[in-house]
């Protein structure tokens, strides 16, 4: 699968005031980028727009990708806070995608997917009955399973513990290696592992950031690039927090 890369560029209203102006980002091809910035600043409402779902935002400017190719049915989100139905069980959750469009669900790759993800024995089990970190591994499975070129994750390991999450990053960066991929963050270790570039936004704009590769990624959590590119990365922010 060949996915396009992303430009997306103008001022970013939620209802009748800017949120973000001046946007300008470059989101490349077939590589994670990730979007950082303080609570509230607007990152979850970009990766909604970004995957072209409803709200009440818009963009004076536009979003486009590298190949000409409308972005419509291109990408997956996940959503921050999962988003599963209640009433459904986790199996049918994760084929809803399929249900919705009238097509028939793989179920054979649902179970595959949630067993890769740890979730074993879970598919007959309703969301309510879940941990908060089982449920955030559910929504990441129907994310993946939808196999799109273009993958907004909006905060998509913050429930786990330490371990799983690095698994799970393991996971997803191996799962989404060809894809282009829009990764909201409050973690700048997670940002270094994954992405080869922050974009660090405040109500003026946003800021690039090339994260080094050293390594394809994930990247090792402990190596001397790593920690001293995540130094960077959390000096910036604490800069911006400050500025
Ligand atoms: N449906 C909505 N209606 C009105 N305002 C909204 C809606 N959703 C979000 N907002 C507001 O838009 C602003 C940006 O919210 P958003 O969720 O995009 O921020 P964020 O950077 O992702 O925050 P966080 O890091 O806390 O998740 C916030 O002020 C929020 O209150």
């Amino acid at each position: 699968m060949t996915a396009p890369g992303l430009h997306l560029h103008g001022d970013l209203w939620l209802e009748t005031a800017p949120l973000i102006r001046n946007l300008a980002l470059d989101f490349p091809a077939g590589r994670w980028s990730c979007l950082l910035g303080s609570s509230g600043v607007g990152k979850s409402t970009l990766g909604r727009l970004i995957a072209g779902l409803p709200g009440p935002f818009r963009l004076q400017g536009a979003c486009r990708s590298s190949d000409g190719v409308s972005l419509r049915g291109q990408v997956a989100m996940m959503a921050q806070d999962g988003q599963l139905l209640p009433w459904a069980s986790v199996l049918h959750n994760v084929t809803i995608g399929a249900r919705l469009r009238g097509d028939k669900p793989d179920t054979a790759r649902a179970r595959a997917l949630l067993a890769e993800l740890g979730l074993v024995g879970m598919a007959h089990r309703r969301p309510g009955t879940l941990s908060g970190g089982q449920r955030q591994r559910v929504a990441l499975a129907r994310t993946l399973i939808e196999d799109c070129p273009v993958v907004v994750l909006d905060e998509p390991f913050s429930a786990l513990d330490a371990a799983t999450r690095l698994a799970m990053q393991d996971l997803a960066a191996r799962m989404l290696a060809t894809r282009t991929v829009v990764l909201i963050t409050h973690d700048p270790l997670e940002a270094v592992r994954l992405a080869d570039r922050a974009w660090l936004l405040s109500s003026g704009g946003a800021e690039a950031l090339d994260l080094p590769a050293t390594a394809p990624p994930p990247r090792s959590y402990c190596d001397d690039a790593t920690l001293a590119m995540q130094a960077r990365l959390l000096a910036r922010l604490q800069g911006m927090q400050a500025a």
